[in-house]
């Protein structure tokens, strides 16, 4: 049926000579060829990307009368990637646009989202062999060679800027140096309210090189641990950060790229082992995320209260969250196979949810008609949509291409 279906879709992959759009808020998706396991249990594919921006989830249903039927969702993204598309095209359209912003003075950042296992490592850190991990064709060295690139270019040359490099990761709430020998960092705010970690090594670099051995030194005392989906899961939001400063003797900040890989977002029954601390583990990284999406909804809004307060990695990344040159972009990783088909629709709402928001409050003509109008008006009409975001949203769920048949 699924098969059948795709016959009748008109499939347009992105491509590499596609356009890239400018975003400051971007959200993708990026799905994985079903792997050996899923292939040797005979899963099968359930997520189909017809297009550039367009993602269809094909659910399996019951009706009351036990008759089987076809559930297909639409979701819409700035761009789809399918399982073809290699990480150098992921990157051409997410986190290259954020190099040059950095340059132009933003924080940019660049997030990695999704089920344990749906790759969102493969594509910020490369490939991995085992326990060997293929750096130079992530996202984050990608980026590394963009940023030397930039450099020596002669509309940024004259801005004399030096390239630092810092890696932590945050575990349970605690912020760890991957590049200090896992040194435990304190998370403090200075009296002008900038969140500083205390005693991160930030390390001057000089070749993209030098960062891909600092991004393999760093992933190998990363956390990580077993889950069912994936036997090396990463169990801690690694986040890799590129800061550009001026060779003034108070290395002025000039702009930050945060390349952020977060943990899985899993259930207590995906840990192959359910002691305590793994419990407490999973809460923390769900917690965390719910923050992260409080954040991301609040930036969209272009509101002035950004809650990043509410855990240790919206902390960190305020800088990211704050601000008129903020640039962010969001790869919501997806695993094609039926069993996961829960968690896809779960990745996709997050993703989505968030895109709905961004939709109507940045649409020129609703900031023009509203903004303009009396304030009072314009924030009861934001809180009021605010509160009809979560029914639309699901009301919208039905739509034209919608097709539901019996098995
Ligand atoms: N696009 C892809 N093409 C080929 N293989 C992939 C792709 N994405 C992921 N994989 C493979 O799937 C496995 C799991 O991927 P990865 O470790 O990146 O998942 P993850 O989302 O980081 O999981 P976790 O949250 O548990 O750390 C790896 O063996 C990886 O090589």
């Amino acid at each position: 049926m699924i098969q059948d279906f795709r016959e009748t879709l008109e499939v347009t992959p992105l491509s590499a000579s596609d356009l890239v759009e400018a975003h400051r808020i971007c959200v993708c998706v990026r799905k994985r060829p079903l792997n050996k396991q899923e292939v040797n249990k005979k899963e099968i594919d359930v997520v189909s990307v017809p297009g550039k921006g367009a993602v269809l989830v094909h659910e399996p249903k019951q009706k009351v009368d036990l008759t089987k039927y076809l559930d297909n969702q639409v979701f819409q993204f700035d761009y789809c990637f399918d399982e073809t598309s290699t990480n150098d095209l992921v990157y051409r359209f997410t986190a290259k646009p954020l190099v040059q912003s950095i340059f132009e003075g933003a924080m940019a950042t660049c997030f990695a989202y999704g089920q344990t296992g749906s790759g969102k490592t493969h594509t910020m850190g490369g490939d991995f062999t085992g326990k060997l991990q293929n750096s130079s064709k992530g996202i984050y060295a990608l980026a590394a060679q963009d940023v030397f690139a930039l450099l020596s270019q002669r509309r940024y040359a004259s801005l004399d800027l030096c390239p630092y490099v810092s890696f932590f990761e945050i575990y349970n709430g605690k912020v760890y140096d991957l590049l200090n020998k896992k040194a435990k960092l304190r998370v403090l705010e200075d009296d002008r309210q900038q969140v500083q970690v205390v005693g991160l090594q930030e390390e001057y670099v000089s070749s993209a090189e030098e960062v891909i051995k600092m991004i393999e030194m760093g992933s190998t005392c990363r956390t990580s641990g077993q889950t069912s989906a994936n036997a090396n899961s990463s169990r801690s939001h690694a986040v890799l950060q590129i800061a550009l400063r001026c060779s003034d003797r108070a290395k002025t900040l000039h702009g930050k790229f945060s390349l952020v890989d977060l943990a899985g977002n899993e259930r207590g029954t995906d840990v192959s082992c359910n002691d305590r601390s793994t419990l407490v583990e999973t809460a923390e990284i769900n917690r965390s995320l719910l923050a992260l999406k409080e954040c991301i909804r609040s930036l969209g809004r272009n509101s002035d209260h950004i809650p990043f307060r509410m855990s240790t990695l919206t902390k960190v990344l305020r800088d990211s969250f704050i601000g008129e040159k903020s640039r962010t972009c969001m790869i919501a990783m997806v695993s094609p196979g039926m069993a996961s088909c829960d968690y896809t629709m779960n990745t996709l709402r997050y993703a989505d949810r968030y895109r709905f928001c961004l939709l109507i409050f940045n649409s020129p003509t609703f900031t023009a008609t509203w903004k303009n109008a009396l304030p009072l008006t314009y924030f009861m009409t934001c809180f009021l949509l605010s509160l009809l975001v979560e029914p639309l949203r699901q009301r919208s769920k039905v739509i034209p291409l919608q097709r539901r048949s019996d098995f």
